[in-house]
């Protein structure tokens, strides 16, 4: 369990990160969100010691991290990969640190293994790629086999087999009961692998909950239908207390009345129907609306939804 209280950090007079709270329990991926410079890499670095707070605590198992004697076998860490000595290879990077961390040698291989590394352990680890850097550091974060991971953008870099892989991979820790917290910007793969979500921005919490929860509460359901007499159908509904907007030319997006209402009322109408279904909700949707006040690094449009 990692448990953060009345976190705050204040950088040049900035708050960075605000009276932050939340608590990230095992046995679910946690997926931790918020738009760029919302806070997340700075809470990490203060949940793992790399920084002091400016007030508040934030404790992993109920323990501060710089109290742990072995950290690696506490908290398996991935924030910047690249941060390992570059001229040395990953398999000498992996000893040292096992050593230092009372760890048996036999896991070093382990782990390269179980990142896909083992080929290149020997090589050095500034001839590694973006996806290969990533490996490499959850490799370290793997070493100790620690009962809590904090993964910063872990599927920076990766390629498609490899987002998969790291997918089933969270999955896997999080069902052998693990507390897992990982934070990303890929909407989809998150609402895919997290059962639960903690939001922020501007430094401060937005939601600790469910997915689901999440979601729903965030963001209605509506019903898509897509019809070529888009006026009169519009009509109907309105009539009958939905609320309408107009998706594009010929489909409209239906708040208020479930699919099967709408067909009804489009047959006594009169009203052809190309289709009609439920809009999935989604993660991002959701999350958009939650932090949009938030965003501070917007395109020139003012616009960042494709
Ligand atoms: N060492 C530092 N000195 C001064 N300001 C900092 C420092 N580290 C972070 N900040 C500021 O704190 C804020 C939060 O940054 P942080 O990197 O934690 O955000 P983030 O949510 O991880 O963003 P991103 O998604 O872009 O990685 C930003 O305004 C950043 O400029």
């Amino acid at each position: 369990m990692i448990e953060v209280v009345g976190l705050t950090k204040v950088y040049q007079g900035r708050n960075a990160v605000d009276d932050l709270s939340f608590q990230v329990r095992p046995g679910v991926v946690t997926g931790f969100l918020g738009p760029n410079g919302a806070g997340k890499s700075t809470t990490m670095r203060l949940i793992l010691g790399l920084d002091r707070p400016t007030s508040g605590s934030a404790t992993v198992n109920g323990h501060a991290y710089r109290d742990f004697a072995l950290p690696l076998r506490e908290v398996g860490a991935l924030l910047d990969a690249r941060s390992a000595h570059p001229g040395r290879s990953a398999r000498d990077h992996l000893r040292i640190l096992a050593t230092a961390n009372g760890i048996p040698a036999v896991r070093v291989d382990e782990v390269l293994d179980l990142v896909g590394l083992h080929d290149v352990g020997r090589k050095r680890i500034k001839t590694f790629s973006l996806g290969m850097t990533q490996r490499f550091g959850l490799a370290v974060a793997l070493l100790g086999d620690p009962p809590v991971l904090l993964l910063d953008e872990p599927l920076n870099g990766l390629d498609v087999e490899g987002v998969h892989w790291m997918r089933n991979l969270l999955r896997e820790f999080a069902e052998e009961g693990r507390t897992v917290l990982v934070s990303s910007h890929l909407m989809s793969e998150v609402q895919g692998t997290a059962k639960r979500v903690v939001v922020i921005g501007g430094g401060r919490l937005i939601a600790d909950t469910d997915t689901r929860t999440f979601i729903e509460s965030t963001v209605r359901a509506c019903v898509l239908v897509e019809t070529p007499c888009a006026d009169k159908l519009t009509a109907t509904l309105e009539s009958a207390g939905a609320t309408v907007e107009r998706a594009e030319t010929h489909s409209l997006r239906v708040h208020g009345l479930s699919r099967r209402q709408v067909g009804e009322l489009a047959l006594g109408a009169g009203v052809v129907l190309y289709s009609l279904g439920d809009e999935g909700l989604s993660l991002e949707d959701a999350f958009l609306s939650a932090t949009n006040r938030f965003v501070d690094y917007r395109t020139s449009g003012g616009e960042y939804r494709a």
